[in-house]
């Protein structure tokens, strides 16, 4: 975590955009947290092709709409949402500042927007459930010890978790060379406090010519067995997350899950990979509004959570775009960074003439010639 940088949480008045924290924040992170943080995997085509993807869409405005009694309003498993947007789970927030989680969980109940909490969060779920006056849900790894993983679904529930999000794209953790050439290392005092106490699988012996496959972490591994033996653990909403093409919409669909987030974890898992925007139109045809589909990847801008949405999303969620306020101010950068996003999306309903999420169809978007 390193030395608090001097002007940790001072806002200078030229910060009006996410690009503006990006700058904010590099400056004020030490460099190997910024690589764990920031960095994709591999040579990190995917990290950049999720916002690429964005810029080439293309707005097509129309004029002279009645907006009046224009909102953002958002209706999720019966859950009320002022807007569209919601915080992605985000590992150890504490890399990124000193009061990591219970920042983020601050600035979300500030502007009533809906926090996803991560498994590996380095503070206890119960402690953030506590402070929040948002909706929260809870996103789930599942571990190698299932009875574990079941009374953990258990104490999300009753801590007040409203939804579960299986992350399902990162059986193994990604290889992140930035990372490694930056040298990171976990620092002492930072831990996955939601695993305490959790049976872990034996080191494996000396590999022959297997690494990876074959060995315990594979063994381990979650299959859509799992989706449908959690259906039967929890009343919650389940959402799997980490869906990137129709096969795996349809297979999760026919687990009887109720939402699918469109991610490839921020491009930090599997490279190369298409931007989370571009798969979304197919997805969206295989699911064909049976669920909810939610996206993340790639997010900077007002805009983009309206090219998602016309694209077929009911939401999305914000992981580095957050982070980057949270790196730069703590809960006010993150709140900030979410009113940025909020504002650049009114406006961009407002110039397009939607008054309502419900009039941001796929023909206010064209694909840049
Ligand atoms: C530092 C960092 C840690 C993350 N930790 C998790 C996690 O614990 N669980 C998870 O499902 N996704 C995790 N993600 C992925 C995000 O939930 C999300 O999919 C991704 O950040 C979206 O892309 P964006 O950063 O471009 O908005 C993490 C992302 C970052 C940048
Ligand atoms: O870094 C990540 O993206 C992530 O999802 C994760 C998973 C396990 C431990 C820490 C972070």
């Amino acid at each position: 975590m390193g030395t608090l940088h001097p002007k940790l949480g001072q806002i200078p008045p030229w910060v009006g955009s996410v690009a503006d924290y990006e700058d904010l924040a590099r400056d004020r992170v030490d460099e190997a947290a910024w690589a764990y943080l920031f960095a994709g995997a591999a040579d990190e085509v995917t990290l950049r092709e999720n916002c690429a993807a964005f810029q080439r869409l293309r707005l097509r405005s129309r004029v002279l709409q009645d907006l009046t009694g224009g909102n953002t309003r958002l209706d999720l498993f019966g859950q009320s949402f002022v807007s569209p947007i919601l915080l992605a789970p985000v590992a150890y927030q504490a890399l990124a500042h000193p009061d990591g989680e219970l920042a983020t969980v601050a600035a979300a109940s500030a502007l009533q927007t809906g926090m996803v909490v991560s498994t590996q969060a380095g503070v206890a779920l119960e402690t953030i459930a506590q402070r929040a006056t948002a909706p929260l849900w809870f996103q789930l790894y599942i571990q190698p010890d299932r009875d574990f993983t079941r009374a953990l679904v258990a104490r999300a529930e009753a801590a007040g978790y409203r939804a579960l999000v299986v992350t399902v794209d990162a059986p193994v953790g990604g290889l992140r060379n930035r990372e490694q050439r930056a040298g990171f290392a976990m620092p002492p005092g930072l831990e996955a406090v939601n695993l305490r106490g959790m049976r872990r699988p034996a080191p494996s012996p000396p590999p022959g010519d297997q690494m990876l496959l074959g060995g315990p972490l594979m063994a381990a591994a979650p299959t859509w067995a799992d989706i449908v033996r959690l259906r039967e653990w929890t009343s919650l909403p389940i959402l799997v997350k980490g869906v990137m093409t129709e096969e795996d919409a349809r297979a999760a669909l026919d687990c009887g899950v109720d939402g699918i987030v469109v991610s490839n974890h921020g491009g930090r898992t599997l490279d190369t990979q298409p931007a989370t925007i571009s798969a979304l139109p197919a997805i969206a045809a295989a699911v064909d509004g049976r669920v909810p589909l939610v996206l993340d990847g790639g997010i900077r801008r007002g805009s983009d959570v309206f090219k998602a949405l016309a694209l077929g999303a009911s939401a999305v969620l914000i992981g580095r775009a957050f982070m980057f306020g949270l790196a730069a101010a703590g809960a006010v950068g993150v709140a900030h960074v979410l009113r940025i996003i909020r504002a650049e999306l009114e406006m961009t309903m407002a110039l397009t003439g939607c008054r309502d999420l419900a009039a941001i169809r796929a023909d206010r978007v064209s694909h840049a010639d």
